[in-house]
């Protein structure tokens, strides 16, 4: 153990998809791709599908452009280090956390992420958070899913992040998902992507598995379902800005179950859980990595 201070954490999670919370509200800690990786590692760290440190936005580079709107910036890693736009989950973990230390008030908060503000609505005494996630992108062009000799179309789906979404008969039929799908063409998505395998599962009520960017299947992801919810609507002939209607549908995830609206502007809705489990002290020596 050095002897620099020890750094407080949280471990939180959102229909099972869990996370490292480091509170850093004045942007000290310089977060290695090494040191993240660490952290999120079940053995030899505290163990999450991804980190989520919660910085002021006003302290931090990326965010200090939304400062005037958003106190708050969620700097988003996935459990190999990587850096990621967004994670839909984790933005409701996040603003649990704030509100939970009096950081921020409940009711409606502005978080800054490198998507962009996404507005999230909770109480203060628990119960589902509801977050805007923005419009969703729907990029004309094939798309190809491929685990071993199986290959389904996809439809290209970018909520802040970029999704490959999979229609199948059976989640069984994708394995064990040991690893990443192939996706085709690859130049679709050149900063690599998440796979989602669907299934029906009544009228707009569907199931999903994910492959992950970064964090490889996890047992749920809020922006994954959001991608979902968006591709099964167009395929069941939804549009709402077309429409007229808002159309809701119940996506369940292998950790529990989300609800996703889209609004007649296309805006995006997502309630879910959001639970924070542990808090403690960090040896400093794990983030030096
Ligand atoms: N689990 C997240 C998504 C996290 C980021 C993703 N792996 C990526 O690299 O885009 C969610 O709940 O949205």
């Amino acid at each position: 153990m050095s002897s620099a201070r020890p750094v407080p954490f949280l471990k939180g999670h959102g229909t099972e998809n869990d996370f490292v919370i480091i509170p850093d509200p004045d942007g000290e800690f310089e977060l290695s791709k090494e040191a993240v990786a660490r952290l999120c590692d079940r053995r030899a760290g505290i163990g999450g599908d991804g980190l989520l440190r919660a910085v002021r936005s006003a302290r931090h580079p990326e965010a200090r452009g939304m400062a005037g709107e958003a106190e708050w910036f969620m700097d988003y890693r996935n459990s190999d280090g990587s850096i990621a736009e967004m994670c839909g989950n984790g933005v409701r973990v996040f603003a649990r956390h704030l509100v939970r230390a009096g950081l921020a008030p409940a009711g409606e908060l502005a978080v800054a992420t490198r998507a962009g503000i996404r507005r999230v609505r909770l109480a203060a005494d628990g119960g589902g958070v509801t977050v805007g996630m923005g419009r969703a992108a729907l990029p004309a062009g094939d798309v190809r899913v491929t685990v071993g000799d199986r290959t389904w179309p996809a439809r290209h789906v970018n909520v802040g992040n970029p999704h490959a979404v999979a229609f199948v008969d059976d989640l069984a039929a994708a394995g064990p998902l040991r690893e990443a799908p192939g996706v085709a063409p690859a130049a679709a998505y050149p900063q690599g992507v998440n796979v989602e395998f669907v299934v029906d599962r009544g009228p707009r009520h569907v199931a999903l598995r994910v492959y992950e960017r970064g964090s490889g299947e996890t047992r749920s992801c809020g922006t994954g379902a959001c991608a979902v919810m968006v591709a099964a609507a167009r395929r069941d002939g939804a549009d709402p800005s077309a429409d007229g209607n808002p159309v809701t549908y119940t996506v369940d995830v292998p950790g529990g179950r989300l609800v996703i609206s889209e609004g007649t502007d296309g805006g995006i809705e997502m309630t879910g859980p959001a639970v924070i489990v542990a808090e403690g002290m960090l040896d400093p020596d794990l983030l030096a990595v």
